[in-house]
């Protein structure tokens, strides 16, 4: 199994398994972002993106209408607070209604712990959990809370305990997982789910623009079952814990990494059978 092979939109779930919902996806333009919106348009949901470069919004809204999606796409810097409203407001005048959030948009650079400024610390965090929580705020108080339904998603990380060279990032992640575990506590009376998705490393653009082959081939040597993860991976999980079969799961953080998590530190990665990493040579292609 390779991760340059894309998985189909939807996967097992029906057709029409979101059919009548909006989403609403940060960062909906590149990555797991993309593939997300690009899921649950496939079945069936209006969807809005955000980003802030117009460029490769407009190319996933076109791929979203060439499945016979609807997709509305905005421009923001959603670590602003008017954008953050704006936003907001576009998707309410277009389709009426939000029903799903995935607050996927996040960013950070790769350094020492002791040589990342206040400033870089700041960035981070303002990005991951600031502009999260304000965005995550604003839906559910307009649209969310009024309906007395929805589904807010997170982003974090896996490994979840810490990641060498992250400690900004890993941190503001464990803020998010905590945070979508707190507010299923209080949100729950509303009907309103919030989960929290930890994916392992994922072959995205993102990942090769802002990081070295090496650290790639490090990242992938540390995954048990022996490659990265592809965007598809997550957001068919994303697109499952959205639809009505995964409507018991709330307050807690699914982990999406090839057992990068389970693995114990000092402890070499298991050996994985070749097979199980060949494109050709699986036991069972239609259940890869
Ligand atoms: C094993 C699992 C691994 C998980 C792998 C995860 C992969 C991914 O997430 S892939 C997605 C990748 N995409 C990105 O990471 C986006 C790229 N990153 C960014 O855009 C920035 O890092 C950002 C998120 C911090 C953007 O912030 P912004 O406010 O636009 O940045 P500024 O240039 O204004 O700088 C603010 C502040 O941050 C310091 N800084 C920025 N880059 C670096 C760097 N490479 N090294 C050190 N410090 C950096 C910058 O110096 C500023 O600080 P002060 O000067 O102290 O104010
Ligand atoms: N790839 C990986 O291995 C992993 C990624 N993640 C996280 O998953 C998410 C998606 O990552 P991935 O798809 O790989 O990376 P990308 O860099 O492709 O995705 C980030 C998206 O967020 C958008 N974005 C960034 N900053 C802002 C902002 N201030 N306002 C609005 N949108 C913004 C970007 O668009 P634009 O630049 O145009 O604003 C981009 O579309 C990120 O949060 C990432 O940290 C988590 C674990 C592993």
């Amino acid at each position: 199994m390779r991760t340059d092979q894309p998985l189909p939109p939807v996967g097992g779930l029906r057709p029409d398994v979101h059919t009548g919902k909006v989403a609403l996806v940060t960062g909906g333009g590149t990555g797991i972002g993309r593939a997300t919106a690009l899921d649950l348009a496939a079945g069936g949901a209006s969807v809005v993106i955000c980003g802030r470069r117009p460029e490769p919004l407009a190319e996933a809204a076109k791929e979203i209408e060439a499945l016979g999606g609807s997709c509305v796409t905005l421009s923001a810097d959603i670590r602003e607070e008017s954008h953050v409203t704006t936003v907001v407001d576009r998707a309410l005048d277009a389709f009426g209604r939000i029903d799903v959030l995935v607050n996927n948009a996040g960013g950070q650079f790769s350094a020492p712990a002791e040589e990342i400024s206040p400033g870089g610390w700041r960035a981070v965090h303002r990005l991951a959990v600031e502009a999260t929580w304000a965005m995550t705020r604003e839906v559910a108080r307009r649209a969310m809370i009024p309906r007395r339904s929805g589904a807010v998603f997170f982003i974090a990380f896996s490994p979840r305990r810490g990641i060498p060279g992250f400690a900004h990032a890993a941190s503001a992640r464990a803020a998010v997982e905590n945070l979508a575990a707190g507010l299923s506590l209080e949100w729950s009376r509303y009907g309103i789910r919030t989960v929290c998705v930890a994916p392992g490393t994922i072959a995205t653009g993102g990942l090769d623009d802002h990081y070295t082959p090496e650290d790639r081939e490090r990242w992938e040597r540390s995954v048990p079952l022996g490659r990265l993860g592809r965007p598809e991976d997550v957001s068919g999980l994303i697109s499952f814990l959205a639809s009505p079969q995964g409507s018991y799961i709330t307050g807690t953080t699914v982990v999406v990494d090839g057992g990068a998590d389970a693995w114990g530190a000092g402890h070499p990665v298991p050996d994985v059978p070749h097979h199980l990493t060949t494109p050709d040579s699986s036991p069972n292609k239609d259940n890869p």
